[in-house]
């Protein structure tokens, strides 16, 4: 059979039988390797007895193995064989095949299979938090227990460890629910203990498992049962996931001793929740993952049991390893680790019957406060090395700045790590002062600690993240950028309480792509309150009473994460003017009326709020237990619309207490504007010295607007990085950028709003929608990242192929409407009429 290999494969090569010194070498040194780390991490004396069995299970099946990795050398040309360098490397390697003419034919047996870790993202985040982990926070010690007693059955079950009594009832299954809040401490935990006992992890993240698709609504799991021929294309997603799980069991088998892991398994989880029917996933198909997960958990009853036992057998093999020689291959068990701690899903929200395979549930403790800023302060402490030093100071400002943190998961506390480590670098504080260091520092985790906080009632309240835009990402605006800051952060020392004025919302309207939405994403991010993003359409429902109740969940939805802001995007399609929708159920109608009563109640809390002397202008703190004095403030509830049709509005919106401030966000229209715009938006480029933007927008369009702009930037850039490949050695990984670069094209021209994740990193952003794996995305683009520097060329030849996407003429009739709402400060103004209907 042949054996095709690629980089970075792992071969395992059983060594033929040893000779008795070698044996001995071997077994000596496994001996060492286990015990070595037994010292460091295990306090109980479980280690040695486990030792023993394996060590002569090692020596029994004489299965020494030699492991080969997979390299490339890259020697392109004959004339590189000239260069000295090239024949060291052949003499070290010892031989030099040249590709185009050998040909290598192979034939080899596989006898066994090497679990090698697959290096998944959740498989590399634990290993690179596992020093900050290791030394910031307790031991797992609960967990620790756990695994030894797991290990210990295998054995056990396995007839490796004949220490143990005969006569012990064995359970037929070993399987571990893992919830709580650490779930890279204990896969590091569990990697580092099974090393230690030369057992194999195979690790499942089962995130990646799910085939994309499978949890979008079209996907119908109903269809993926049939039998039908035609309906081949649905049946993949279901059952390549299914498959997986089933080829997870084979691996275990084949490379026993070994612990199957199974992390994120909450995205399992919620393929059978409730909800899951409701986004399309079928009752059928729900069951066939259940009973595939009862199989995988419980071999001895499952429905395909391939090696199982029944359960009156296990006598039988108790006698057979009691013997003498242990028949290893009679019953191979594996201790089964199910995690879902990364998310909040808790063994209650899980159905009963699922819960019930598993035979011990852990939860790992929240992270405490003392931890956190043992966690901070080694990380600050690595991050400043060339810096000053982590003086007491500064030490006692990061502990003051933590006091309003409890607990946290450990989630929160790497976000807050990231956060630090993107801010506070040693190069920024090499000239400051301690003062001018210990203030920033300060200032740095008050802010990280906004965050920490979204965080946490977004995990709560099962809000999503929202994607990272700052204010200096918008270029100009700025008085929109004023008027919304004027909304969400009264300042309290030059207005009294008595004297702010009391706004609910601001209705940002003007043509499409003008910056609406990235403003009040740059909200989301810059205002650390709760922010609920909501698509008009969305809310739209066919059955009567839903579009209602979807706009009173919002409310109810923010009021529990309050302070929050809700911003309506295209507000112009759930609140038209009453009485003349087309729609025979007065749907629409209905929803206005929703949406102004839930508006109403939001002003009565912002004036009840503010009528407290105290409580106005509580600034943006970082955590909410610092306002616990201040609960008027706290349920506060500020929302913003976008629309490019105003004049479609009921006008009821727009009275005061609703949407009372309408601004108008509108397209640059000078030169030196559309220059603001584009510099914000080439703000991460690389651009050549010679770079003249106002000599590239003389050859753009008239008007443009800031998606155009938008537009051209990405051009100019995507030019740039075509030629960077024409000239680059390392093909292979800028063929890859350029891949995910043209996917971001894509999305952006598809949907708007990705001005945030510009072309250079836009493969370590939430451009494909997947927000959870951003930072992930973000580490592994950083090995791809090349150095693609966007020239005058570049530019010129983007803007002259620029198109505009709003005509001179609609422009001018945006103005004219601005005109209309400014004299009626905001009253009914009448529709008026577009070539074609904006956005
Ligand atoms: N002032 C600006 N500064 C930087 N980028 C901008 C600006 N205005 C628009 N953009 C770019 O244009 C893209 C589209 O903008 P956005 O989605 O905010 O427009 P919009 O006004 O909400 O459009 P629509 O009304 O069609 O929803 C943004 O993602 C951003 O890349």
């Amino acid at each position: 059979m042949p054996l095709f290999l690629k980089v970075d494969d792992v071969l395992a090569v059983p060594l033929p039988a040893l000779s008795e010194p070698l044996m001995g070498k071997v077994a000596v040194s496994l001996s060492t390797w286990s015990t070595r780390e037994d010292a460091a991490t295990c306090s109980s004396g479980i280690a040695e007895p486990q030792l023993h069995p394996l060590t002569s299970w090692f020596e029994s099946v004489h299965r020494f193995i030699m492991y080969i990795r997979v390299e490339a050398v890259e020697i392109e040309t004959e004339a590189a064989v000239a260069c000295p360098e090239v024949r060291a490397l052949v003499a070290t390697l010892g031989a030099l095949v040249d590709p185009d003419r050998t040909q290598i034919q192979q034939r080899a047996n596989i006898h066994g299979m090497m679990v090698y870790p697959v290096p998944n993202r959740w498989h590399l985040r634990a290993v690179a938090f596992e020093s900050l982990l290791r030394q910031g926070t307790q031991p797992l010690t609960a967990w620790h227990q756990v695994l030894h007693a797991g290990v210990r059955w295998m054995l056990e079950c396995s007839g490796l460890d004949t220490s143990m009594d005969v006569q012990v009832t064995c359970p037929e299954t070993f399987a571990v629910l893992v919830h709580g809040s650490r779930p890279l401490q204990t896969l590091w935990t569990t990697m580092q203990v099974l090393n230690s006992r030369g057992i194999h992890l195979c690790e499942i993240d089962c995130a990646l498992l799910m085939p994309a698709g499978l949890s979008e609504s079209q996907c119908d799991g109903s269809e993926a049962f049939t039998k039908n021929e035609d309906q081949r294309q649905v049946l993949d997603p279901w059952q390549t996931l299914l498959a997986h799980l089933r080829l997870a069991e084979e691996r275990c088998r084949q490379s026993w001793p070994c612990v199957l892991y199974l992390s994120r398994f909450e995205v399992l989880v919620q393929q059978l929740s409730p909800e899951a029917v409701e986004r399309g996933i079928s009752t059928e198909a729900q069951r066939a993952l259940m009973t595939t997960l009862r199989w995988l958990f419980e071999p001895a009853g499952g429905a395909f049991g391939t090696s199982s036992t029944a359960p009156g057998e296990r006598s039988t093999w108790l006698e057979d390893v009691s013997d003498g020689a242990p028949r290893v291959e009679r019953q191979h068990r594996w201790l089964i680790i199910a995690d879902i701690s990364a998310s909040s899903i808790a063994p209650a929200d899980m159905p009963t019957e699922l819960v019930s395979m598993f035979t011990a549930v852990l939860e790992t403790p929240r992270i405490t406060r003392n931890e956190l800023s043992q966690i901070l302060e080694i990380f600050l402490i690595g991050q400043l090395e060339q810096g000053p030093c982590l003086g007491r100071e500064l030490i006692q400002v990061l502990r003051q700045s933590l006091a309003p943190v409890q607990t946290c998961t450990e989630r929160e506390a790497l976000a807050l790590v990231r956060r630090l480590g993107s801010r506070f670098s040693a190069e920024s504080f090499v000239e400051a002062s301690a003062t001018e260091t210990a203030s920033r520092l300060s200032e740095t985790i008050t802010d990280c600690l906004q965050f920490y906080q979204r965080m946490r009632i977004a995990m709560t309240v099962g809000i999503p993240s929202v994607p990272q835009v700052r204010w200096s990402d918008i270029g100009g605006l700025d008085d929109a950028k004023e008027e919304v800051r004027t909304l969400l952060r009264p300042n309290r020392t030059s207005l009294s309480s008595r004297q702010l004025h009391h706004r609910t919302g601001i209705l940002l309207y003007g043509p499409p792509g003008t910056g609406k939405t990235l403003l009040a994403k740059a909200v989301a991010t810059e205002c650390g309150y709760a922010f609920i993003s909501v698509k008009g359409p969305e809310l739209m429902n066919m059955y009567i009473g839903e579009s209602e109740r979807n706009i009173r969940e919002i409310f109810t939805k923010a009021r529990q994460s309050a302070p929050c802001v809700i911003f309506f995007d295209e507000l112009d399609s759930i609140a038209p003017r009453r009485g003349v929708g087309s729609d025979s159920g007065g749907v629409s109608d209905r929803m206005v009326a929703q949406l102004l009563a839930e508006l109403d109640a939001c002003s009565n809390h912002i004036r009840g709020a503010h009528s407290e002397p105290d409580t106005v202008g509580s600034d943006l703190r970082p955590a909410r237990e610092t306002r616990s004095a201040e609960a008027p403030f706290e349920s506060v509830v500020f929302v913003l619309g976008a629309t490019n049709r105003p004049d479609l509005l009921d006008p009821a919106l727009l009275r005061p207490g609703r949407f009372e401030r309408m601004v108008y966000i509108g397209s640059p229209s000078t030169l030196a504007e559309k220059r603001v715009v584009l510099q914000a938006l080439m703000r991460k480029f690389r651009l050549a010295p010679n770079v003249d933007l106002d000599q590239v927008l003389v050859d753009a369009p008239t008007v443009m607007t800031g998606a155009d702009l938008y537009g051209l930037a990405v051009q100019a850039w995507l030019r740039a990085a075509k030629r960077t490949l024409l000239h680059s050695r390392r093909r292979d990984a800028y063929r890859n950028l350029l891949r995910t670069v043209d996917g971001a094209v894509v999305d952006s021209a598809s949907a708007a709003g990705t001005a945030e994740c510009p072309p250079e990193r836009a493969n370590m952003s939430t451009c494909n929608g997947q927000q959870h794996s951003g930072d992930e995305a973000g580490e592994a683009a950083s090995e791809l990242t090349p150095e693609v520097k966007v020239c005058q060329e570049d530019l010129v030849e983007a803007a002259r192929q620029a198109t505009s996407s709003v005509s001179a003429a609609d422009l001018a009739r945006y103005q004219e409407l601005r005109e209309r709402f400014a004299a009626n400060t905001g009253r009914d103004t009448g529709e008026i009429r577009f070539t074609e209907r904006a956005g």
